[in-house]
């Protein structure tokens, strides 16, 4: 089975804290929080070699805290060849308010990517890429590196023959879907696609249009979050809103399942069954875990799937 390759070039130290009330301005205690690898690109990789897919993790490290990403890979057998370079990664800070139930997040951009130490990944990427590999791109990019990365990026896959999952939004994700050659599988949010096409989507049948106008141009597979409304996927012209009892609470679950899903071959429907299963099984866990297996399947049984028009 040939790999799935995840390149984050911005990973992140995520660290959760918990408060009864979060009072800003003032002093406030905090229960202590424990630090975990994150960043969309190493959130999927975890996700999908949960599901039993042999995964390649590339992308930028800092010296100073790769050892925690190191140890994760190695504790789920994801075959690490990040490149090193002097310093550290970001890390955000999610401050968990239990009174109201809502989570802050303070994100910081991140490092720049020192010249050679972003030569060296592209290279590793050249050598990693065949012929119908699937290339994972994710999340925002770091300072210095322009909007054009990714578009660039997918370009220089083409070459390799390899296709391309996109999961960033804003111009990074603009730019990808503006010109040639496109990604073959998008995940925006409701608010990046709306940013994407200019307009605000306010119910389902808004975001299948424009979901539908980036299939119609090209784009193979559009994979839309709606938090507490599901999700909506467009693929091999058709549309499907995908509705779970609980919320979409997690958009790199939702992404690892649909692909975990079509690696294994599995048809359309039980892919998007699995990739709701494995985003609002995700809801209250913190750190580096997937839902239990036996979870996620009774999950997927619940997913309502309705075909829309397309
Ligand atoms: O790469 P971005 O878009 O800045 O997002 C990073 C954040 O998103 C997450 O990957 C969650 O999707 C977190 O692990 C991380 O803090």
């Amino acid at each position: 089975m040939q790999p799935i390759i995840t390149v984050m070039l911005n990973p992140v130290l995520d660290q959760t804290l918990y408060l009864d009330r979060l009072r800003p301005g003032a002093v406030n205690e905090a229960d202590n929080g424990q630090v975990y690898p994150g960043g969309q690109g190493v959130n999927i990789a975890r996700g999908l070699a949960d599901w039993g897919v042999p995964v390649i993790a590339t992308g930028v490290l800092g010296t100073e805290n790769a050892a925690p990403f190191a140890a994760l890979f190695a504790a789920k057998g994801i075959s690490n060849r990040f490149v090193l370079q002097e310093g550290s990664c970001r890390s955000t800070v999610k401050l968990v308010d239990r009174t109201s139930g809502l989570t802050t997040e303070v994100n910081q951009p991140g490092q720049p990517i020192q010249p050679d130490a972003y030569a060296a990944c592209l290279w590793q990427i050249d050598r990693l890429c065949q012929p119908g590999s699937l290339v994972v791109l994710t999340g925002s990019l770091p300072p210095g590196l322009p909007d054009d990365t990714y578009a660039w990026l997918i370009a220089r896959l083409a070459l390799h023959e390899s296709r391309v999952a996109l999961a960033c939004g804003g111009q990074a994700l603009m730019q990808a879907i503006g010109g040639l050659p496109l990604p073959f599988c998008i995940n925006p949010n409701r608010q990046e696609l709306a940013q994407a096409v200019g307009q605000a989507l306010p119910e389902v049948r808004d975001v299948l249009h424009a979901a539908l106008h980036w299939h119609r141009n090209g784009v193979a597979q559009i994979v839309v979050s709606l938090a507490r409304s599901g999700a909506l996927f467009v693929a091999e012209g058709k549309a499907w809103h995908a509705q779970a009892h609980g919320m979409i609470g997690d958009g790199d679950a939702l992404l690892a399942g649909w692909l975990a899903a079509q690696h294994q071959r599995r048809d359309i429907e039980d892919a998007m069954r699995l990739a709701l299963a494995c985003s609002t099984g995700m809801l209250g866990i913190v750190g580096s875990h997937s839902p239990a297996t036996s979870t996620v399947r009774d999950l997927a049984r619940e997913v309502r799937l309705t075909r829309l028009p397309a």
